[in-house]
């Protein structure tokens, strides 16, 4: 088990982690998500005593990695997939690493094979894709057949194959009774791999569930509702009809309905009294990547924008409509509010820390408070309209701040479909 007790970490005026208390269980995936700079790298790092805890605590089987006995048959890890020595083959690579902790070269042989780098196991690894990194990122951490692993966004840079792969990896060692962290910014991949999710926002615990109370306490179910696409004034008839029977309305991408607040029978008893005929009317509920969404949307430090291509845009089409909202795109507020009583504070906005508390949004005074750092999106001219038809809706992420992040690593080509993972035979 890892056990943080009121982590925290600074780097001279920055707090990376505040005050952050958690457990990871054996015999489960845990999940551990954040925005981009929230401070998942950082304490992994201080999981694995790479980083000193400015206060606080953090322990693996009841002792800090640094004094644990023989750590590297007990904990793997992968954190950065590009720590390699370049000039060195994957197989010296894994054999400099097995030679000092005591590892048989036979091991190497075996995790090679488990990741599908055999054929290339004697190539220099500064010449590997990034998927083929994160291979070798991953044979380094199986190599002691340890009982906690952490992996820093493992999928990253992973082709299809790779991506499945990963996922059985984890949770066939989970099954196996291993402690098994994983960060990622995947969210339908968490969906399917994680059990157990920990969830943190500017350093800051978010929230510590299992993957469904996550999603119901951070969601509400919501059915969606499609009229005619050939008859528009429907919809709006429609809409009309549901917002006065006190439902909450929202448009979704693909032109139907999100309605909240009101069951399906009587959705279905609205429409036929105001004469509505109904393509569609289905039971939903939010996926993971809404709920995270919708819980994060606060704390997000880089939000990106559309790209409003001033002057460069071609005039409207007349009768053009304005895009509709897309989750998560810089549009606070697009997430319903969960059901009163559904099981959970929905977001426990952070208590004043050493960012202080955002102030709230003025029109969502319950909602989560609006990011202090956010920009909004610059707004269209009138001469521009709200929207262009067609324009490509490219969305550019905000520049953060040079000092505080590494380039970002370069696309690569993806690892050969054709290399096999085999069965870990341990
Ligand atoms: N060595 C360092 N010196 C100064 N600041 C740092 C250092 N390492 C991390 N930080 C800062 O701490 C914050 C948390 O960074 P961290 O890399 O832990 O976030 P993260 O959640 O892993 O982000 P991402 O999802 O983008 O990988 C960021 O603001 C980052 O710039």
């Amino acid at each position: 088990m890892i056990e943080a007790v009121g982590l925290t970490k600074r780097y001279g005026d920055k707090t990376a982690v505040h005050n952050l208390s958690f457990q990871v269980r054996p015999g489960m995936v845990t999940g551990f998500l954040g925005p981009n700079g929230s401070g998942k790298s950082t304490t992994m790092r201080m999981i694995l005593g790479l980083d000193n805890p400015t206060s606080g605590r953090v322990t693996i089987a009841g002792r800090p990695y640094r004094e644990l006995p023989n750590a590297p048959r007990l904990v793997g890890a992968l954190l950065d997939a590009k720590a390699v020595h370049g000039g060195r083959s994957a197989r010296n690579h894994l054999l400099c690493l097995a030679q000092m902790s005591g590892i048989p070269a036979r091991r190497v042989d075996e995790v090679l094979g488990v990741v599908g780098l055999q054929d290339v196991a004697k190539r220099r690894s500064k010449g590997f894709s990034l998927g083929m990194g994160q291979r070798l990122g991953i044979a380094a951490a199986l190599l002691g057949d340890p009982q906690v692993l952490l992996f820093d966004e493992p999928v990253n840079g992973l082709d299809p194959e790779g991506i499945l792969w990963v996922r059985n990896l984890m949770r066939a060692l989970a099954a196996e009774g291993r402690t098994v962290f994983v960060s990622s910014h995947l969210m339908s991949e968490m969906a399917l791999t994680a059990d157990h999710l920990i969830v943190i926002g500017r350093g800051q615990l978010l929230a510590d569930m299992s993957v469904k109370d996550f999603i119901s306490a951070n969601s509400a179910d919501f059915a969606r509702v499609r009229t005619p696409d050939t008859e528009p004034q429907q919809r709006e008839k429609l809409t009309s009809a549901l917002t006065e029977a006190g439902a909450h309305v929202l448009p979704e991408p693909d032109g139907a309905l999100r309605v909240t607040g009101l069951p399906l029978p009587r959705i279905s008893d609205i429409a036929h009294e105001a004469g509505v005929r109904l393509w569609e009317l289905s039971p939903h509920q939010a996926s993971l990547e809404e709920a995270y969404m919708r819980m994060t949307q606060g704390v997000v430090d880089y939000r990106s924008t559309v790209d409003q291509r001033e002057g460069l845009m071609a005039p409207p089409q007349p009768g053009a409509q304005p895009p509709l909202p897309v989750p998560g795109q810089g549009q606070p507020g697009w997430y319903p509010p969960p059901p009163p009583g559904a099981g959970g504070a929905p977001y426990a906005p952070p208590q004043p820390g050493p960012y202080g508390t955002p102030p709230a949004h003025p029109a969502h005074p319950a909602a989560p408070p609006v990011n202090p750092y956010a920009q909004p999106a610059p707004r269209p001219t009138a001469d521009q309209g709200a929207a262009e038809p067609g324009a490509a809706q490219d969305r550019t992420a905000q520049e953060r701040p040079a000092q505080d992040r590494p380039a970002a690593a370069p696309a690569a080509a993806q690892p050969s479909a054709a290399r096999t993972d085999t069965e870990d035979a341990r």
